[in-house]
C-alpha cells in the first residue's frame, strides 16, 4: 500500500474510532440509567400487592436490561452498510439511540430487518448498499477495516475466492482464529445459508441437517437470539429452550447467548429437563438404549398398573375395634371405577378412595343398624336392626371418620399408592418381580439391563422415564416448598450476577471514570436484604420459572445435536413445546448414541407428519480441507452415497498419521502432545481416546505437558483428553487421535465417532494407529 493510502486509511480508522466512542460514551450513560433504575426500584419497600408487582415486574425489566447491556462490551459495532443513497448505517450487537428528541438511530442491532443487507448483499445483488464494512476492534480500540464494494466492475477486478461466501476477509480471520474453551459469536460473519436459517419464522419444526463444522450450533443459538427480538412478545413470557448433548458442550456455548445480550434462553442437556433431578449416574450404552426405547411407554404404563392392588380374596381393616371387610370384588369394582376416570394415578385416588370408603361406610351403617342395642352397655349384639337408623348427616359422619382413620388410610395406600415418579421407578428397576410384571414385552437379558438398586444415581436416560411416569401418575406438590426456596436462591444470584457482568465488563482503563452511582447500585444488593425484601413477590425471569417447571410450555425449543435422542427424549421435548415451534439441528452421519437416530422422518413423523421442514448446510467453517478429504473416506464406509461439507479453508498442514506399537502408545502420545502443547500458543489441544482409555491415557497427557489434566467438563485447560462422547459438537486447534481402532471398536457405531474425531480440528490432526487403517 502507498503511502498515501496508508494515511487514507489511518484516517478512516480515525473517523470510525470517533463514532464508535460515541457509541461506547451513550452505551456507558444507558447502563448508569440501568443501574440507577434497577437500585431506585430494590430500594422500595411495602405498598399495595398491585404497586409491590409493579415493582418486581420493573426489578425484572431493569435486571435484565442491565445484564444485557454489560454483555455487548466486546466487538459493539462491527459494520456500516454505505448505501446507494448516499447514507450509511451502524450494525453492532444491540440497538442504540441517539439521546435526542428524535431518538435518531445511532447503532442497528443485527437482527433488524435494517441490517439485513450487511449479510445478503452481493456484487450481483447489492440490495441498494454500496459497500460493506467490517469494523475490527479491541477493547473500545478500532484496529482494522476491511471494505468490499458492491459492484459488479469492482467483484470482476477482485472476484471472490469462494462461491456464495460473503465478507471473505473478516470470515477467513474469523475461521483462522485460535480457540479458546468456550464458542464464539458470529454476528458478524452470518453467511448467507445460515442467515436465512436464523430468520426463518417462528412457527413450525425446523430441521437443520448439515455436516460437521458447517455453523449448526452458531446458527442455533443465533436463531434464539433472532427470535427473542422479533418476537419479544410472544416469547420473553414463555422463554426459549436450547436442548445440547452434555454438559460440557453446555459449558462450551454458554458464552455465546449473553455476547449476544439475551437472557431469556434456558439451556438444558436432556438429563437436566427433568427439575429436581440432577442425572449424574452413569451406565453401559445397552441400558440406555433399552430406557430409550418407545416401549418404555407401555412398560410405565404397566408398572402404574402394577400399583393399584387388589387383595387375593379380602382385606380386613380394623376401624374403631372392629374390624372391617374389603372383599377383593369391592376393590376391583373400585379399582375399575378409578381407571374409568382417565386421571392420572394420583389424582384418580381421590375417586379410588370414595369408593371404598363407600363400601366401608356401609359395613358401618349396617353394623350399627342391625344392633338397636349397640350403644346401650347391657345390650346385646343379637337383634336384628333396621340400617335407616342413620340419616344422610350420620353417614356423611362415617365417611369422614372412616377417611381420616389411620388404618382405612394404610389399606388405601397398599392398594392404590400415592407415588412419586421417582419412587415408581426406582421401586421397578429394584425389583425383579415387578420388572418382571411391567416388562414382560422385553427379554431377560433387557430386563436385567435396567435392574438396579434402590438409591444409584439418576442417569441422563432416566430424565424422560422420569417425565413420562410424572405424566402418568399426575402431579404431586409435595416438592413445591423446596421449589419455591430454589426460585428464590436463583433469583438472587441472578440479580447479583446482572450488576457483576455491568461492572466485570468494562474496560480495565475506564475503570477510575466509572461514575460512582452506578457502583452504588451493588450497595443495595446485599444478598440476603434482598432476598428478605423480596421474599414472596420477587419476580422471576421466564427462563428461570421455565427451568424449574415440568409443565412448562417453552415457546420454541432448540435441538442440538439432535440425532443423539431417544424415542423417549423426543417424547420429553414435545410435550415441552406443544406448539410444536422447534429448530432440530443436527447430522445423521454423526449419530454416535446406539439410542440415537439415522434418520429425521423416523424421529418426526409421529409427532408433525411430513409437516416438517428440511433445511441444508453445506460449507465447513471449521475442519481445512485437508483433514476434511481423510474424514471423507470414513464418512464412505458409513454412507456411501453421504458426501461431506465443502471445507473452503487449506491450512497447508497434512494430517500426521503415525503407526505405533500397542506397547509404545504411551510414550509416542507424550511426545506428540509436548510437539502439539508447544506450537499452540493461545489456543486449545484436544487429545481424543477411546472412552475406556481416558483415565490411562489422561494420566500420559497430565504427565507430559503442564497445562495437561483431563478436566473435561470445564475445558479450561489449553490440553483436554475427552472421550469423542464427550467432544461431541467440540473443536480444538489441534487434535491428536490415539487408537482409533479402539474408538471403532468399543460402540456399534464406531465409524460416526471415528468421523466424529476426525472433524474436531481447526488446524492440526495428528493420529496415533495401531495399523487398523486399513479397516476404516
Ligand atoms: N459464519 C461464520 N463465521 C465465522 N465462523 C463461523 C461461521 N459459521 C461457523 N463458524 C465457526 O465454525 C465452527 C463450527 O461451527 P459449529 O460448531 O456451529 O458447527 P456444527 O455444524 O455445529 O459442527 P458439529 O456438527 O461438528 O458440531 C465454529 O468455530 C464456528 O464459530
Amino acid at each position: 500500500m502507498s503511502s498515501a493510502a496508508t494515511d487514507d486509511r489511518h484516517d478512516e480508522i480515525d473517523h470510525e474510532q470517533q463514532y464508535v466512542s460515541v457509541l461506547y460514551d451513550r452505551l456507558d450513560d444507558l447502563r448508569e440509567r440501568a443501574a440507577q433504575r434497577l437500585s431506585e426500584a430494590l430500594l422500595q419497600t411495602g405498598g399495595t400487592p398491585q404497586e409491590r408487582s409493579q415493582r418486581d415486574s420493573t426489578i425484572g425489566l431493569y435486571t435484565d436490561r442491565v445484564a444485557s447491556l454489560g454483555a455487548v462490551e466486546n466487538g459493539l459495532c462491527f459494520g456500516r452498510l454505505d448505501l446507494d443513497d448516499g447514507g450509511n448505517r451502524y450494525i453492532g450487537r444491540i440497538g442504540i439511540f441517539a439521546d435526542t428528541e428524535d431518538a435518531e438511530p445511532l447503532l442497528v442491532d443485527w437482527r433488524a430487518p435494517a441490517s439485513r443487507a450487511f449479510y445478503l448483499a452481493t456484487a450481483a445483488s447489492p440490495q441498494g448498499v454500496r459497500r460493506r464494512r467490517h469494523i475490527r476492534s479491541s477493547g473500545r480500540t478500532v484496529t482494522a477495516l476491511d471494505d468490499e464494494v458492491l459492484d459488479l466492475a469492482a467483484a470482476a477486478a477482485t472476484p471472490p475466492h469462494h462461491e456464495g461466501l460473503t465478507s471473505e476477509a473478516a470470515l477467513f480471520a474469523a475461521m483462522d482464529a485460535g480457540r479458546t474453551g468456550r464458542m464464539r459469536d458470529i454476528v458478524q460473519t452470518i453467511q448467507a445459508e445460515q442467515d436465512r436459517i436464523i430468520r426463518a419464522d417462528l412457527g413450525g419444526v425446523m430441521v437443520v441437517q448439515g455436516g460437521p463444522g458447517t455453523g449448526k450450533t452458531a446458527v442455533a443459538l443465533h436463531r434464539a437470539a433472532y427470535l427473542l427480538y422479533t418476537y419479544r412478545q410472544e416469547l420473553s413470557t414463555r422463554a426459549v429452550l436450547v436442548v445440547g448433548p452434555n454438559a460440557t458442550f453446555l459449558k462450551y456455548i454458554s458464552q455465546v447467548l449473553p455476547s449476544l445480550a439475551e437472557t431469556g434462553v434456558v439451556l438444558r442437556t436432556v438429563g437436566g429437563l427433568f427439575p429436581g433431578v440432577t442425572a449424574t449416574g452413569t451406565e453401559p450404552d445397552a441400558t440406555a438404549v433399552v430406557k430409550g426405547r418407545a416401549a418404555m411407554v407401555d412398560v410405565l404404563a404397566a408398572a402404574v398398573r402394577d400399583r393399584q392392588r387388589v387383595p387375593d380374596t379380602a382385606l380386613e381393616v380394623d376401624f374403631d375395634g372392629e374390624p372391617l371387610r374389603l372383599d377383593r370384588a369391592v376393590c376391583e369394582d373400585a379399582r375399575a371405577e378409578a381407571r374409568r376416570s382417565g386421571k392420572p394415578h394420583n389424582l384418580a385416588r381421590e375417586l379410588f378412595d370414595v369408593e371404598v370408603i363407600h363400601a366401608l361406610s356401609v359395613q358401618v351403617a349396617e353394623r350399627i343398624g342391625t344392633d338397636p342395642y349397640a350403644d346401650d352397655p347391657l345390650g346385646g349384639d343379637d337383634a336384628p336392626g333396621d340400617p335407616q337408623l342413620l340419616d344422610e348427616a350420620d353417614l356423611a359422619e362415617v365417611r369422614r371418620e372412616l377417611s381420616t382413620d389411620p388404618n382405612v388410610q394404610t389399606a388405601l395406600d397398599w392398594l392404590w399408592p400415592v407415588l412419586t415418579p421417582q419412587r415408581l421407578l426406582s421401586d421397578l428397576y429394584s425389583s425383579d418381580e415387578r420388572l418382571a410384571s411391567a416388562a414382560s414385552t422385553l427379554t431377560d437379558a433387557e430386563r436385567a439391563l435396567l435392574r438396579r438398586d434402590r438409591g444409584a444415581p439418576w442417569t441422563p436416560a432416566d430424565a424422560p422415564l422420569l417425565d413420562e411416569a410424572a405424566e402418568l401418575l399426575g402431579e404431586d406438590d409435595r416438592d413445591a416448598e423446596l421449589m419455591a426456596e430454589r426460585r428464590r436462591r436463583q433469583r438472587l444470584a441472578y440479580a447479583e450476577g446482572a450488576l457483576e457482568i455491568l461492572h466485570g465488563s468494562r474496560s480495565i482503563d475506564l475503570e477510575d471514570e466509572i461514575d460512582p452511582e452506578i457502583l452504588s447500585a451493588s450497595d443495595v444488593l446485599g444478598a440476603l436484604e434482598l432476598g428478605e425484601r423480596h421474599e414472596e413477590t420477587a419476580r422471576l425471569t421466564a427462563a428461570e420459572r421455565a427451568a424449574a417447571d415440568r409443565r412448562w410450555a417453552f415457546g420454541h425449543v432448540i435441538v442440538d445435536e439432535a440425532q443423539e435422542l431417544s424415542p423417549m427424549a423426543w417424547r420429553l421435548l414435545m410435550r415441552r413445546c406443544p406448539s410444536r415451534s422447534m429448530t432440530v439441528v443436527g447430522d445423521v452421519a454423526q449419530t454416535g448414541d446406539p439410542a440415537g437416530t439415522s434418520s429425521w422422518d423416523a424421529v418426526l413423523d409421529p409427532y408433525v407428519a411430513r409437516r416438517w421442514k428440511l433445511t441444508e448446510l453445506t460449507v465447513n467453517y471449521r475442519t481445512p480441507a485437508e483433514i476434511m478429504d481423510l474424514a471423507g473416506q470414513v464418512l464412505k464406509s458409513i454412507d456411501p452415497e453421504l458426501q461431506p461439507p465443502r471445507s473452503v479453508r487449506h491450512t497447508g498442514h497434512a494430517p500426521q498419521l503415525s503407526e505405533v506399537d500397542r506397547a509404545e502408545l504411551a510414550e509416542r502420545l507424550a511426545e506428540v502432545v509436548r510437539r502439539e502443547a508447544a506450537a499452540l500458543g493461545d489456543g486449545t489441544l484436544g487429545v481424543l481416546v477411546p472412552s475406556g482409555r481416558v483415565a490411562e491415557l489422561g494420566a500420559v497427557v497430565a504427565a507430559a505437558v503442564p497445562q495437561g489434566g483431563n478436566g473435561q467438563a470445564e475445558l479450561t485447560e489449553a490440553v483436554t483428553v475427552l472421550s469423542v462422547r464427550e467432544a461431541k459438537g467440540l473443536e480444538f486447534d489441534s487434535v491428536v487421535i490415539a487408537d482409533p481402532g479402539g474408538i471403532v471398536a468399543e460402540s456399534p457405531r464406531g465409524h460416526s465417532d471415528l468421523y466424529v474425531a476426525l472433524t474436531r480440528p481447526t488446524q492440526r490432526l495428528t493420529v496415533l494407529h495401531h495399523g487398523d487403517l486399513a479397516h476404516w
